[in-house]
Parts: structure tokens; C-alpha cells; sequence
């Protein structure tokens, strides 16, 4: 470390030792970090105990140093209780920037490519069609179908493997192994991810409940991890495998003695892909019946849209997206609106480095004020309010997208090296599956006894992912004709 070094970046003040620690919220830490970002600028610094915690307050600064600076920003901080003790360092999210990252990503990406997507329209198609004949059933139940949808479609993609009920079994160990990932609460709030060191230390110092839960966490790491991968496996063997990325890859790392190479690897991005994909879509999935059910509006003019192309004699296909821009409108201010992951995941910084004036030692640990960002009333005029026609430029024959509106799919879904593999296969999925519901049913309100409408109160979840709180909504077919394209 040179001598003298810039400042640290500007932050509140904080205490000897425990430094920001008790400044930071147990919940809504995103809330904190937006009120933060005016009073300290492009970057507010923080220490808690020791560690550096820096905070990028806008698309310029995330841009610079997390993509153009991709080579000292793409490590992920050492989240040593799930990563090694838990045993969760396998998924894709959680690994070091190192050769393992290289390759897992490598594998990975292929798949999921603006092209590579392609191939995966009409399986989604049906799936969002099969969700909607669900909802047409049993319309209350309408948050157990999003929930089957958005696995249906990676199971299909990871193994081709073909999901045929919400109570399925592996969506429901998977499901189950997620959930045990978070059996602390959030990461970096146990003496071990601040000082690994206490790793060493026996476990029992950490009292009975510390094992038990560690013993979730690490039967939730291995039921997810060898998921569905060995019977795609046996069934390359056999030569009775469905198309898909597990057994693309496995059939290019066979070996003569019907072993496997890089096997570790490619069990764990499949798996990956679940852990990173299902609880991510299906926040914005219900966010968006949310949004559909409080802004009429939105919603009307989505099928008056919708109507002039489709005229009520079929249902949407991916072949429609340009035509239906409201769609895509409505889709950037879901993920706008409530943003699924409101810090994004944090980055590490490898090296010491200086930007603007200021000095980044290495080993920060990065975040992005996404909260501050989709909330930037320069940006988004009235940002509370759900309001997609403000991508959209009306003046033309026909509407258009906007491209002078800053597009939240640029920074929702991170950035660099790091950024979310899974985007073109996540939007895709989202948009058909709003085209498909929006076409046809009616999204409003429930009613009580009284005849008055039940406003959902807009309560999201504290994990890392935010949900929507339970909240209903009622579903009513838009006319016996597409209920009969559904159903026939
Ligand atoms: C609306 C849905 C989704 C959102 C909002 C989302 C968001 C994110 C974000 C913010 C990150 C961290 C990026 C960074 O560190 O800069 C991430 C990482 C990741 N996402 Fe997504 N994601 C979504 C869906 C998906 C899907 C469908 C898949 C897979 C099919 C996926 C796979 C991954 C993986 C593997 C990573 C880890 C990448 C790495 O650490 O290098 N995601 N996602």
C-alpha cells in the first residue's frame, strides 16, 4: 500500500471497533444505503468491524469501476459460514474470481445467450399457457403457479426435465434447499464471515442450534446440488435423455470409461441455475399482479394494446414481443418498481485502488445502491409510482420504446463479469408469461363483504431476494372466447 493514499470514501461516522456496524439496519439495509447517498455523494464509504463496505450511488460509478474495471472488481466478499462451512461455495453466486469462476461461467453461459434462448420460445410458451389454465381453476391459488412456472421453465432448460405439478417432488427439495441457505438470516450477520479465523474454532463453542442449523445448510447445499443431475446422467448413459444442458454437457465430458470429467462443475451449475433463477423470476412475477391490481390503468392499456394486435382470436407467442411494447414497458417497471435483489449482490474488490480522488483498498467489500437508483426522480419522474408508459414514446404511428430513459434492465441484474447470466433466459420467461395472464384475465381487487375493494397493503419480505407479502387478487376470464384459446 503506498505511504499516503487518497481519502477513504466519505461515510457517517462511526464508533471505535464495532466502526457503522450498529448504523446498519437489520432490514432494509437498502433503505438505509439510498438516504445515505445524497448526504456522501457517488460513493459512501463505511468500516464495520474492521471490514470496508463501500456503496456506489450511481450507474456511472457502478459502470466504471464494476465493468471497466472488471479485472480488480469481480471477486465476491468471503462469506465463510455458508461458503465453507455450510458447504455452498459450489454455487455460482458465492465463488471466488478465480479459474473454477472462469470455467463454471464458461459452461454456463452458452446457454443462456440472447440466441441460445431462442430455443427455449415454445417450451415457455407452453408453460405459460399451462399457468394459465391453472389460474382459471383455481384463480386463489394463483401464487403456486407462478411459483411452478418460472421452475417448469428451468427444469426444462437445466435437465430437461418436465414439471407436471406445483407439489413437485424435486421443485420441492430444491425449493427446501434454497430456503436452508438462509438458515442464519443474512449473510455476513455471524461472527465467522467477519473474522474467519472463529471458523477454527469447534463448532459446539457456537451452542446446539449453531450445529443443527449448520447441518440444514449443508443437507440443503447437497440435495440441491445432486438435484435431478444423476438421473440425467443415467439417462445420457442409456441414451434416453431429453435435450438440455445437463446432458449437452455431460455427452462432451464423457470419457471412454463412462466417467465424467469436470462432473463437479457441471452438477453444480446446473443446480445453479435454480438456486439464482426460480426465486428471483417468481418475485417479479407476483410483483407484477401486485402492480397490475393497483394500477388499472397500466393494465388497460397493456390489452388495449394487446386487443389491436391479437384481436382477441389468439394468444401471444414470443414472435409478438415488438409488437407489444407495453409488455416490455410493464416488465422494466416491475423490476423497477419493487427491484428484486435492492443492493445487488456484492462484489469484492482484489487490489488497492484509487478512483476519483478517492482510495478503494482491496478486499471492500461493493455494493450498488440499486434502491437509490430506480427511486432517482431525474431518472423516473414520481418514482413510486408504477407507470410503464414512461418507456414509451406514443408520438409515432405506432408506440415505441424509449431509448433516452435510463433501462432498469442495465443495472437490475448487476454488473461486470458478474453480471446475471440468466437475464435474457429471466426476461423472456417474464414477458410471456405477463403477455399470456394479461391477455387473458382481468386482474383486480378481491372484494370483502361488503362489496369494497381489499387494497394489498406493500409489505415485501427482508431476504435477500424481496417478495411481495401474501396479498390476494381476482382473476376473471376477459371473455368466454380466449377462455376457450386457453382452454381448447
Ligand atoms: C428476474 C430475475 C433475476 C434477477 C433480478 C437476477 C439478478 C441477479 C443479480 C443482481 C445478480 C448479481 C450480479 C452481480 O453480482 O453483479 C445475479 C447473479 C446470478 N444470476 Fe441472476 N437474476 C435473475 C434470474 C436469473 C436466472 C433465470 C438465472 C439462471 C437461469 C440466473 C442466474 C444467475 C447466476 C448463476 C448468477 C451468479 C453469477 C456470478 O456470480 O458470476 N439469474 N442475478
Amino acid at each position: 500500500r503506498p505511504q499516503s493514499h487518497p481519502p477513504y470514501p466519505p461515510g457517517p461516522k462511526g464508533i471505535p471497533i464495532l466502526g457503522n456496524a450498529l448504523q446498519l439496519p437489520p432490514n432494509k439495509i437498502w433503505a438505509t444505503f439510498a438516504e445515505w447517498a445524497p448526504v456522501y455523494g457517488d460513493i459512501t464509504g463505511l468500516t464495520v468491524l474492521g471490514m470496508k463496505m463501500i456503496i456506489l450511488n450511481t450507474y456511472e460509478v457502478a459502470t466504471d469501476l464494476l465493468d471497466k474495471r472488471g479485472f480488480n472488481y469481480s471477486d465476491r466478499p468471503k462469506f465463510a459460514l455458508a461458503s465453507e462451512h455450510g458447504e455452498w461455495e459450489f454455487a455460482l453466486p458465492m465463488k471466488s474470481y478465480g479459474e473454477l469462476f472462469h470455467t463454471q461461467r464458461r459452461y454456463l453461459n452458452r446457454f443462456l445467450t440472447t440466441s441460445a434462448v431462442r430455443n427455449y420460445h415454445d417450451f415457455m410458451v407452453d408453460h405459460a399457457r399451462v399457468m394459465g389454465v391453472q389460474m382459471l381453476n383455481k384463480p386463489e391459488e394463483f401464487r403456486r403457479f407462478t411459483r411452478m412456472y418460472t421452475a417448469s421453465n428451468i427444469m426444462k432448460m437445466a435437465y430437461g426435465y418436465k414439471v407436471t405439478s406445483p407439489d413437485d417432488e424435486w421443485i420441492k427439495r430444491a425449493d427446501n434447499g434454497v430456503k436452508s441457505a438462509e438458515v442464519f438470516g443474512t449473510s455476513a450477520a455471524h461472527p465467522i464471515d467477519i473474522w474467519p479465523i472463529l471458523g477454527k474454532l469447534p463448532y459446539w463453542v457456537w451452542g446446539r442450534d449453531f450445529i443443527r442449523k449448520l447441518n440444514i445448510m449443508k443437507a440443503g447445499a447437497e440435495s440441491v446440488r445432486h438435484g435431478p443431475y444423476f438421473s440425467v446422467k443415467d439417462q445420457v448413459l442409456s441414451g434416453t435423455a431429453v435435450p438440455s444442458m445437463t446432458s449437452t454437457l455431460i455427452e462432451e465430458h464423457l470419457l471412454p470409461d463412462g466417467t465424467v470429467r469436470d462432473e463437479d462443475s457441471l452438477a453444480s451449475i446446473a443446480a445453479t441455475t435454480y438456486i439464482a433463477g426460480a426465486d428471483t423470476t417468481v418475485s417479479a412475477l407476483d410483483t407484477f399482479f401486485l402492480a397490475m391490481m393497483l394500477f388499472p390503468d397500466a393494465q388497460r392499456a397493456a390489452q388495449r394494446e394487446i386487443d389491436n394486435v391479437l384481436h382477441q382470436e389468439r394468444l401471444p407467442t414470443l414472435e409478438d414481443k415488438d409488437a407489444l411494447p407495453h409488455i416490455q414497458a410493464i416488465m422494466k417497471e416491475v423490476i423497477r418498481w419493487n427491484p428484486i435483489i435492492p443492493t445487488g449482490l456484492p462484489h469484492a474488490s482484489m487490489e488497492d485502488d484509487e478512483y476519483k480522488g478517492l482510495f478503494i483498498p482491496a478486499k471492500s467489500m461493493i455494493f450498488v445502491n440499486v434502491w437509490g437508483l430506480v427511486r432517482d426522480p431525474k431518472h423516473y419522474p414520481s418514482p413510486d409510482e408504477f407507470n410503464p408508459e414512461r418507456y414509451i414514446d406514443s408520438s409515432g404511428p405506432k408506440p415505441i420504446l424509449r431509448k433516452d430513459v435510463q433501462d432498469p434492465e442495465d443495472y437490475t441484474f448487476g454488473f461486470g463479469r458478474r453480471v446475471c447470466p440468466g437475464r435474457h433466459f429471466a426476461t423472456t420467461g417474464l414477458w410471456i408469461a405477463m403477455a399470456t395472464i394479461l391477455t387473458v384475465f382481468e386482474i383486480s381487487m378481491p372484494l370483502d363483504e361488503d362489496g369494497n375493494p381489499i387494497t394489498p397493503t406493500l409489505e415485501f419480505g427482508i431476504g435477500t431476494v424481496r417478495h411481495p407479502g401474501p396479498f390476494k387478487c381476482k382473476l376473471t376470464p376477459r371473455s368466454d372466447n380466449i377462455k376457450s384459446l386457453l382452454t381448447g
